[in-house]
């Protein structure tokens, strides 16, 4: 379970400081798939890096698994961490398999990692993986940088599978990819949370997306969160914020999505 108790961080602006999150609170348990929406600029990346431990936050506290993110237990806390990146962040010249056997990294003696002597275990568990994330066993062999944006794409959440991670962080992973593939991927990732008990905070700028697959939506506006509920009550919200009488169709959704 992943808890953010009164999160503040803000960023030095010239001689002023730009304040990304306030005193944002709310948990996510094993299993869910929370999607935050919100405007550019909004927080949705900053919350993401202070979960990851990429950044420090100035007040509150992030808990994983019951342990409190700290300094000291940072790098332990970030295995069970699974991320997701709009760009795939592949080593496009190494085989799919090599990707997704990137992800056990952590817990591969460095020598053995250099020159990728991977043990029949760990290949067995990335072969499964890339079936499981639908990728024919011929992928495999073939380097990342061929394959297209959704395959690669399912490639990145095979290596973040691999290490049966608590939690996944997703942000804005279909920026790049055409409508059909995003839903594809977005399928897959409510999936992983629904199958493999795993959390999922997905960074979105597409509500119609959001409300298709989240369990539950997160809105963040100027680091603080608008709305947090399931996504019929989203619709609900959303009507009531643009004075609409009916439930959003997609289209008046996708014509609000620059919004988000
Ligand atoms: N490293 C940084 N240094 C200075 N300001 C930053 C830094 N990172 C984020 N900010 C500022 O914090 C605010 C929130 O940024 P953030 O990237 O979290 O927004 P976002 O919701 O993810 O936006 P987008 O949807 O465009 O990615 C913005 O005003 C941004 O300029």
């Amino acid at each position: 379970m992943l808890s953010i108790n009164s999160i503040s961080k803000s960023f030095p602006s010239g001689k002023d400081t730009v304040q990304a999150l306030r005193n944002v609170s709310f948990q996510i348990q094993r299993g869910e798939f929370c999607v935050m929406l919100g405007h550019s600029g909004a927080g949705k990346s900053t919350l993401l890096k202070l979960v990851s431990g990429q950044m420090t936050p100035d007040e509150g506290e992030i808990v994983i698994d019951d342990q409190r993110l700290t300094s000291r237990n940072r790098r332990s806390l970030q295995y069970r961490i699974g991320m997701i990146h709009q760009h795939y962040e592949l080593v496009e010249r190494l085989s799919c398999l090599d990707n997704v056997l990137l992800g056990r990294l952590p817990w591969i003696p460095m020598t053995q990692s250099i020159f990728r002597n991977w043990n029949s275990d760990d290949r067995l568990a990335a072969c499964t993986w890339l079936e499981r994330v639908g990728l024919e066993p011929s992928h495999a062999t073939r380097r990342a940088g061929q394959l297209s944006g959704g395959q690669q794409q399912r490639v990145a959440i095979a290596r973040a599978l691999i290490r049966q991670p608590t939690l996944l962080l997703a942000d804005e992973p279909v920026a790049s990819l055409d409508p059909a593939t995003s839903r594809s991927i977005l399928e897959l990732l409510h999936q992983a949370s629904r199958d493999w008990n795993v959390s999922v905070l997905c960074n979105l700028h597409q509500p119609e997306l959001a409300q298709e697959f989240a369990d539950r939506i997160i809105q963040l506006s100027q680091g603080n969160i608008q709305f947090d509920g399931t996504p019929k009550q989203w619709a609900r919200h959303y009507q009531e914020v643009n004075g609409g009488s009916s439930e959003p169709s997609n289209n008046e959704l996708r014509s609000h999505s620059p919004a988000y």
